[in-house]
């Protein structure tokens, strides 16, 4: 495994990252950006041959991978103050901006990948989206929960679109736990209830051997009430409805700039 990666951008995704990386006993060393100080100095307390550098200048000359995990909007300034040496590979989690884009603002054109990461990783149970093909990177992802490995970055941008659907999900979970609130249960009780419904499926989903379309029926009876629900709900018209949702955020992430 790749044996120092640094990170620029230590939020929410990156800090699982190290968090689920640092797991495994052999984990790389870690070189982490001083900008987000209290952040930083948890992943460096909380785990060993992790470092706090004193610059991102720093992280990139301790380094041989680069993981990049700063907002869109922040990707050009953090660049442009950047020298990142060509034998370098430069790991980016920013979300919807190109290899075209970022292309420009690596001059000594170190390897460049992209990955989706998702919060799971921390518990090394996130599958990473990989572009291009880099067994170095799909190492790190495969030891946090595994990857996809796009054919091309038009099929990579796809698994962006998909993304997005995670708080539409918690929407849907929402909009359950208000009608039973609406039907006179206490919040707390409303929650409690539909949490436990959800939390149980995860195991079913983590089942490969069963696809997605299977576990439709193997949670209905026929002409039962899950059945009901279902159609009544899921039906055609609301399918397209999320297939044109997908089609607008596929479109946003593909019209990228480094302006975000
Ligand atoms: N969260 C998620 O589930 C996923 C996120 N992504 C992508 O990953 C990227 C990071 O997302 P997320 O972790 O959620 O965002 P966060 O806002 O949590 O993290 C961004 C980090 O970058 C830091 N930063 C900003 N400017 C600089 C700089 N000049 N030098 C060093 N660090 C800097 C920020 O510090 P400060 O707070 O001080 O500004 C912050 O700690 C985004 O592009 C996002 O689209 C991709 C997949 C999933």
């Amino acid at each position: 495994m790749t044996s120092s990666i640094g990170i620029i951008g230590v939020g929410e995704i990156a800090s699982a990252c190290v968090d689920g990386l640092c797991a495994r006993p052999d984990h790389p060393r870690f070189f982490l950006s001083p900008r987000t100080a209290e952040r930083a100095a948890r992943l460096a307390e909380a785990h060993d041959r992790v470092e706090v550098c004193a610059s991102n200048q720093e992280v990139v000359e301790s380094s041989e991978m680069i993981v990049l995990s700063v907002l869109p909007g922040q990707v050009g300034s953090v660049l442009a103050d950047l020298d990142i040496p060509g034998d370098r590979t430069v790991v980016s989690a920013v979300a919807g901006v190109s290899t075209e884009a970022l292309t420009p603002l690596l001059p000594h054109d170190p390897t460049l990948v992209r990955v989706i990461p998702l919060p799971a990783v921390r518990e090394r149970r996130g599958v990473t989206a990989v572009f291009p093909a880099h067994p170095a990177t799909e190492e790190i992802f495969d030891s946090l929960g595994g990857t996809v490995v796009a054919a091309d970055e038009a099929q990579f941008s796809t698994l962006s679109a998909a993304t997005a659907t995670m708080s539409a999900h918690f929407a849907f979970l929402t909009g359950i736990a208000d009608w039973l609130e609406a039907q006179g249960w206490s919040r707390a009780d409303a929650e409690h209830f539909v949490r436990g419904e959800f939390g149980g499926l995860a195991t079913a989903l983590e089942d490969p051997n069963t696809s997605l379309s299977d576990l439709i029926p193997a949670h209905e009876t026929p002409g039962g009430l899950n059945e009901m629900l279902r159609a009544e709900w899921m039906d055609e018209d609301n399918r397209a409805r999320l297939a044109r949702a997908l089609d607008h955020v596929h479109e946003r992430v593909t019209g990228s700039s480094t302006s975000g």
